[in-house]
């Protein structure tokens, strides 16, 4: 048995807001009208969708249909071409990445990417220091209130970890960790940066059946202590067995949108996922 399937409630962040239900529709992030181009390729042609507060949202789509630029769009590592993304009201665009960060987002990446020669203790308390108040002339002089931030990270990064079931490995080389874990790490690490917002990139890419349904039961319990999940996965069945609602692109545009049921039944999904001509679909 894991550490989350022990102790399922190890809270997130020290005072979880209270979980908001989907039906109070209360918009996070909006994706307004957006047009990605690079050079004369259209990644992203019009995509216009909302993420509400308290739900878990699938993007979804065949390769290269935008997910990953569409994820880089709301992140802020890249400036859509037209149309604009909000959150919380808030125009991203513009924004540096930490302020990004700040408004309330974190993000896991397809490509792994965690400081290989530091502790998985270490790694998250990098997560947790985005949110320190603390200036550098503080941390050169020893003052108490930085030691004070140094032992609350550290006391919230071990909360962490035990919470995605890794606490025992925590001072053990991030590249000593299995590839499971390591995933499990990078969402520890988002999750130090208090997000009201976590984009996971295809957390389940590589993993077992076993592993896919823990990683699953992970997602709801992080939606169930107050964080928004937003979900790239190829794997149908984690996708369908997860979101609330899914979003389907396809060449960069918005095909479906709607209840798993409804996405999965709709002719122009199977028809992009087939590869059947859209005019037999
Ligand atoms: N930096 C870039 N420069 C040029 N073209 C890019 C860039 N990033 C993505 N593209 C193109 O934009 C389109 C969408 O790519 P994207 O990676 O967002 O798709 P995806 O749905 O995430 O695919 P996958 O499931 O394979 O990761 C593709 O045609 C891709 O080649």
């Amino acid at each position: 048995m894991s550490d989350t399937e022990q102790n399922p409630k190890v809270p997130v962040q020290a005072a979880a807001p209270v979980v908001e239900t989907v039906s109070e529709r209360e918009p996070l992030l909006e994706v307004d009208h957006v047009t990605l181009r690079f050079g004369g390729v259209v990644a992203l042609n019009d995509v216009d969708f909302t993420l509400y507060k308290g739900e878990i949202l699938g993007l979804i789509g065949p390769n290269g249909a935008g997910k990953t630029t569409c994820f880089n769009a709301m992140t802020g590592i890249y400036q859509p071409s037209e149309g604009q993304i909000r959150f919380l009201g808030q125009k991203i665009s513009g924004k540096k990445r930490h302020q990004i960060t700040r408004m309330g987002m974190a993000r896991t990446f397809q490509n792994i990417r965690l400081f290989p020669e530091m502790t998985a203790l270490e790694n998250v308390q990098v997560g947790a220091d985005a949110h320190h108040k603390t200036s550098v002339i503080s941390a050169l002089l020893r003052l108490p209130r930085h030691w004070k931030e140094e032992r609350e990270g550290r006391e919230k990064a071990e909360r962490l970890l035990e919470f995605v079931g890794i606490s025992k490995r925590m001072h053990e080389f991030a590249r000593n960790l299995s590839y499971g874990e390591q995933r499990r790490l990078e969402i520890a690490r988002a999750l130090a940066t208090d997000p009201k917002l976590l984009c996971l990139d295809e957390p389940a890419a590589g993993f077992n059946p076993a592993e896919k349904e823990e990683l699953l039961q992970l997602i709801r319990q992080i939606r169930d202590q107050g964080v928004t999940v937003l979900l790239i996965e190829h794997d149908m069945r984690l996708v369908m067995g997860v979101t609330d609602r899914i979003v389907v692109l396809e060449f960069g545009k918005k095909i479906a949108e709607g209840l798993p049921a409804e996405v999965r039944d709709n002719p122009k999904v199977v028809a992009a996922y087939l590869g059947v001509p859209d005019d037999a679909a």
